[in-house]
């Protein structure tokens, strides 16, 4: 006798795979971020630099001004140099002195009350000089200048350390160093800076379909080149960490262990993508877990709501999702500020611009979503035609990112929304 099972009852369709399922804990993208931050801190140890080798590193310490800049009273401008109090309104004209201030050939008698010397752009002001006038508002003769009077006490000088003063800082631990900074640490004689070693970021691909390395080939449908692993490493590279190429483990948790441990001991950090939800081929997540420090979070985010967070032998392993736009987003909201922090640079925040929509939506309450966006000639924010997570073209049609609050929202052209460049995501 056969026994009838009972009949399965699905729940209802809901025709939309971002609804927030009932009964699962969403964690609200600023908690994530808020905990990332608290107990984040940096993994590199310090070293001494020539400031010529520093570009692109962290400061570990303070850099200290050795000297003033400008370190004594100069001139702005070619002209003429003389004390104020001898001069007034009206046309004033006063004898030239023999000889000339000029930068590195300083003028080492004094200048007279009531007389001018020539001065060059960058020459210490002689004694007796506190107030330039320009070149090109004078006649003169050669052995005397006119001008037209009055003219500001200290025009055209710059005072000794206006800019910066000897001790002061120049700039603070945890800036990293630009092309611009090379030229204030020179400028203040400041030669050598203690900087953190780069951080070492491990980045690995996983999943049975993907094809790390194809050789050239035209692979077969059921194959997915791997897409993430140069994205990611790349972005490694841009933020000046170093990139370290992990490549690719299938669906098999031993082999993944056995990378995980590798990448433990060449990288500070590690980023995986694929497996980073529950399914059944989810190894990420689920080897994590088994090492027991793990942070599994569905992030009230679109797209990118699986992150896997976890220590493996100590290292810090972000599970990024499979998908090529979601592994993107959470890098870019996730991974960059932590990144950073780890590094010694402390949690960087991208800059968002208000614009005018060139879009409309109507969002819906509980992710916080990031639409790939891009500034119309205009300056209106033009949003991609799909919000689908493998559509990795809409990443490269894009410039930045629109970031939709956490709450409901309708969207109509004209109302203003956040637009995240890519530049400020260092891109
Ligand atoms: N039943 C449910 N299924 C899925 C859910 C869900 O909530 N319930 N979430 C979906 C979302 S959202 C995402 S994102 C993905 C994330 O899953 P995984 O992190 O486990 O990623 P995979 O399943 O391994 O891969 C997803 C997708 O991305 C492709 N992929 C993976 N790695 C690469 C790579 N290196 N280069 C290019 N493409 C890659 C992969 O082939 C898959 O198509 O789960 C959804 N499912
Ligand atoms: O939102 Mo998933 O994280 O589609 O890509």
């Amino acid at each position: 006798m056969s026994v009838t099972p009972p009949p399965l009852t699905p729940p209802r369709l809901k025709n939309d795979c971002f609804a927030l399922p009932p009964g699962v804990d969403w964690t609200p993208v600023d908690t994530a971020l808020d905990l990332l931050r608290a107990n984040l801190s940096p993994v590199v140890d310090i070293k001494e630099l020539d400031v010529s080798d520093a570009l692109g590193h962290v400061l570990a310490h303070p850099a200290v001004a050795r000297r003033s800049n400008p370190p004594a009273a100069n001139s702005a401008v070619d002209g003429y140099g003389f004390a104020h109090a001898a001069t007034g309104e009206g046309l004033q004209t006063l004898p030239l002195i023999e000889g000339r201030a000029a930068a590195g050939v300083p003028f080492s008698g004094r200048v007279p009350e009531g007389m001018a010397i020539r001065i060059l752009t960058g020459a210490i002001l002689p004694a007796g000089v506190d107030t330039v006038v320009l070149e090109e508002d004078t006649a003169g003769d050669g052995h005397r200048i006119a001008f037209h009077g009055p003219i500001k006490m200290r025009s055209n000088t710059r005072k000794a350390g206006e800019d910066v003063i000897a001790g002061d800082v120049a700039l603070p631990a945890g800036h990293r160093l630009r092309a611009p900074d090379l030229a204030l640490l020179s400028a203040v004689g400041t030669t050598r800076v203690s900087v953190f070693r780069p951080l070492r970021l491990g980045v690995l691909s996983t999943g049975d379909e993907i094809v790390a390395d194809s050789g050239g080939a035209l692979l077969e449908v059921g194959r997915i080149y791997d897409a993430n692993r140069p994205m990611l490493l790349a972005m490694a590279r841009r933020w000046n960490h170093v990139p370290v190429d992990l490549g690719h483990v299938g669906d098999d948790r031993a082999a993944l262990a056995d990378r995980l441990d590798r990448g433990a001991s060449e990288a500070d950090v590690i980023f995986t993508s694929g497996g980073a939800s529950a399914g059944d081929e989810d190894h990420v997540s689920a080897l994590l877990q088994e090492a027991g420090v793990m942070q599994s979070w569905r992030i009230a985010v679109k797209p990118g709501r699986p992150l896997a967070l976890g220590l493996w032998k100590g290292v810090p392993v972000f599970g990024l999702p499979g998908n090529p736009v979601a592994a993107f987003v959470c890098t870019l909201i996730f991974g960059r500020p932590a990144l950073s922090l780890l590094a010694g640079e402390g949690w960087e925040e991208p800059v968002g611009f208000t614009v005018p929509a060139a879009f409309e939506k109507n969002k819906r309450a509980g992710r916080r979503e990031y639409l790939r966006a891009r500034l119309t000639p205009q300056g209106h924010a033009e949003v991609f035609r799909s919000e689908g997570s493998g559509r990795i073209s809409g990443l490269s049609w894009a410039t930045g990112l629109v970031e939709l609050g956490d709450g409901a929202r309708r969207i109509a052209p004209g109302d203003p929304v956040r637009f995240l460049p890519y530049g400020s995501f260092e891109l």
